[in-house]
């Protein structure tokens, strides 16, 4: 068979939280195609839908309509194991907040990740590729803000995964520890392979992207390519 082009594709994908006259409608009909390797930027407004479209196909959470596809795999015809196993092998997930056990040590954290994988990366490759090589054991909270995200990157990537989702992963750092996040985020696009989906108010990181979607009540309002993409070190917020 052949490599599929696109990590995802998704067609009327439509999520209603609730029923009645309390329906949320956080997706409203979602046609997208994610080229496999490519890092893709999502802006809009608080509560557009940005996170719900990312947790349906993370394989987080249920559409309610409409079909999603990771490779040639049918996101929405699996059952709750399939989905398990789908994050578990393909998915690298990063959020806000850290969520690093304070007990372990950076070396610890991202062990537990490996210990289950798959086809998992080597420890200490993956924290050296986000820079902590020298840090390595060291607790969550003799590190930084950036650091503590870089170990949850480390965590995220050392499984070896298909795809990287980050939401605000940026949004509790300082410019300039949240472009040495973003530079990390790059290079494990570049030198991995991974697909990278990043969730974010902070519109200037869509200049680093290759695709920048925006998002307004639910649904796409524009994509755009960016004929050339900047440095992390370039961006200010
Ligand atoms: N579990 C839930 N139950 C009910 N409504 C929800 C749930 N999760 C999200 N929503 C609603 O769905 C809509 C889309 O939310 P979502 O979190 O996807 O937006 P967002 O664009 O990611 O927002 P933000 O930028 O603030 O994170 C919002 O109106 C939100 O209140």
């Amino acid at each position: 068979m052949s490599t599929p082009l696109n990590t995802f594709k998704t067609q009327g994908l439509t999520k209603v939280y609730g029923t009645g006259p309390a329906a949320v409608h956080a997706l409203r009909g979602v046609d997208l195609e994610i080229p496999k390797g490519d890092i893709v930027v999502l802006l809009g407004p608080s509560g557009s839908g940005k996170s719900t479209l990312l947790n349906i196909i993370g394989g987080l959470d249920r559409a309610s309509a409409g079909t999603a596809y990771f490779e040639d795999q049918n996101l929405t015809d699996m059952s709750d194991r399939e989905l398990t196993r789908y994050r578990r092998d393909h998915v690298g997930f990063v959020f806000q907040f850290y969520n690093l056990m304070p007990s372990l040590t950076a070396r610890e954290n991202v062990e537990l990740v490996t210990e289950i994988a798959q086809d998992p990366m080597d420890v200490d490759d993956a924290l050296r590729l986000v820079g902590l090589g020298d840090r390595m054991d060291h607790f969550p909270a003799q590190m930084s803000g950036g650091e503590q995200q870089r170990v949850a990157i480390a965590r995220a990537i050392a499984k070896n995964p298909t795809v990287l989702f980050c939401d605000e992963p940026t949004g509790a750092l300082d410019s300039s520890t949240g472009r040495a996040v973003l530079h990390v985020l790059n290079d494990v696009n570049a030198k991995l392979g991974a697909t990278v989906m990043i969730v974010t108010h902070a519109a200037a990181t869509a200049a680093m992207a290759h695709r920048v979607i925006h998002f307004a009540d639910g649904a796409i309002r524009t994509v755009e390519e960016n004929a050339h993409r900047v440095s992390p070190d370039e961006i200010e917020w």
